[in-house]
């Protein structure tokens, strides 16, 4: 299945399209939800409005129901404006979400202004009938670097853009549910930053310690070192990570005062804390470690020190670019490899993590679905009843079945 997430300005042709779109793949017997923003500040996002707070919420609302309608394996078109870029690729990083910018020049937009609101945006201050903060007038607009598919909807008539777009959902449906998983993102960069001078500086406390070898070295080719600032021993040659083991900081801790504030950062319970140093020409081979994704209710945490762009992380066969100072979230439990092609090291701050309600919040702000529940055809009760509630809302037939369905699993 498939969720197109539209961005465009007001008027640049979502609910048009959608609408056109929608009754196309209806009659070709596809199940088709539209989850419009317009209509839908009317009811589960009535409390928001247009800040740059309200808008991201807004989106990741509509993004949370959109995505339990993929679950039911409809057609989704996700038709609001959504205007931040990085919400946007966040909203993209999960497979089944294509982004489709409708991009319709600003003057075309005022010409052509089907509900009036650009004459309103443009009114002077102090008219009372002014809208304020209007996106593309007032408020910002990011134009989209990475969209799947461009729909110029100033210059090409209303026929062109529908059947461009029905043939482009047509050609990205995934075919074969059953090889479909739907599942939280595979990598995800956090909210947060740390500085890189201090990483450096608490790193050259540690470089001339004895740093050692990865004890799996069927693993890898090269060379593949860590020290720990935490460890079950609580020594620093102590590298070996278990799960649900008692874990307690090594004295080099205690040295390398910003590596504890990263850790404080972190208002969860830690389990091994360590560098992790993958020397030049050295590769890591693709692997799996059970039980570490956020499902498992555990989280590792990568924190480039030292990297360059010669260095290819891949999670999942996805290479995923972790700048120095960045902090990352990847789910190792799925297939990945790190090959650091350069001449210099590249070196890591990792954290394993315990899930707990502090995490499950900032999960969700990432765009995680913290109810989620790894299987391919079952769903958390929660979102069972989501679903049947909003079906509901819209009885038909077909609706019926999938009620009947869900009910009797
Ligand atoms: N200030 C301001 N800025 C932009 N849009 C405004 C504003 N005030 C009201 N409207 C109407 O709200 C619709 C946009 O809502 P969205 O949910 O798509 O917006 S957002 O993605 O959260 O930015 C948008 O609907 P569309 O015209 O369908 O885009 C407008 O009708
Ligand atoms: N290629 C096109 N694609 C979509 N809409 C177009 C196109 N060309 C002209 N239009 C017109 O632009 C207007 C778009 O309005 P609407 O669909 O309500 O936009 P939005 O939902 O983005 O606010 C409609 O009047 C539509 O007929």
């Amino acid at each position: 299945m498939i969720l197109i997430q539209f961005t465009g300005l007001s008027g640049s042709g979502k609910t048009t399209l959608a609408e056109n779109v929608s009754a196309m793949l209806l009659e070709n017997g596809y199940q088709v939800k539209i989850v419009d923003g317009d209509v839908y500040r009317k009811t589960v996002c009535k409390d928001l409005g247009f800040s740059k707070e309200d808008r991201y919420e807004n989106v990741r609302r509509l993004f949370n129901i959109s995505r339990d309608f993929v679950a039911s394996n409809y057609i989704v078109l996700m038709s609001v404006i959504n205007p931040f870029e990085d919400l946007r690729n966040e909203i993209a990083q999960s497979e089944f979400v294509k982004t489709v910018f409708l991009d319709c020049h600003i003057d075309a937009l005022i010409n052509r202004d089907p509900k009036g609101l650009y004459q309103k945006a443009l009114l002077p201050d102090h008219d009372v009938n002014k809208i304020k903060n209007f996106t593309g007038i007032s408020d910002v607009y990011e134009v989209p670097s990475n969209a799947d598919l461009i729909l110029k909807t100033d210059s090409e008539p209303v026929s062109d853009s529908t059947q461009k777009l029905y043939q482009f959902i047509i050609d990205n449906l995934v075919t074969n549910p059953s090889e479909f998983k739907l599942m939280n993102p595979s990598s995800s960069q956090l909210p947060i930053s740390f500085s890189i001078e201090k990483l450096q500086h608490d790193l050259s406390i540690c470089e001339n310690l004895l740093w050692t070898p990865h004890f799996n070295t069927g693993r890898y080719e090269g060379n593949w070192t860590s020290v720990s600032l935490r460890s079950q021993s609580g020594k620093e040659t102590d590298i070996l990570s278990f799960p649900d083991r008692e874990y307690k900081n090594t004295p080099l801790l205690d040295k390398c005062s910003y590596f504890k504030e990263i850790m404080d950062w972190f208002e969860c319970e830690k389990e091994a804390v360590r560098l992790l140093r993958l020397g030049p020409e050295s590769e890591i081979k693709e692997h799996v470690d059970n039980d570490t994704s956020y499902e498992d209710g555990f989280f590792r945490i990568h924190i480039p020190i030292i990297t360059n762009s010669e260095v290819f992380f891949y999670v999942d066969k996805k290479r995923v670019k972790m700048e120095m100072g960045e902090c990352w979230y990847a789910n190792f439990q799925l297939p990945h490899s790190v090959q650091n092609k350069s001449t210099e090291p590249r070196i890591h701050l990792t954290l394993d993590c315990i899930r707990n309600e502090w995490s499950d919040e900032l999960f969700s702000k990432m765009g995680f679905d913290i109810h989620y529940v790894p299987s391919n055809d079952e769903f958390s009760e929660e979102v069972k009843q989501r679903i049947i509630a909003e079906l509901s809302r819209n009885p038909s037939e077909t609706n019926a079945k999938i009620i009947a369905d869900l009910q009797s699993k």
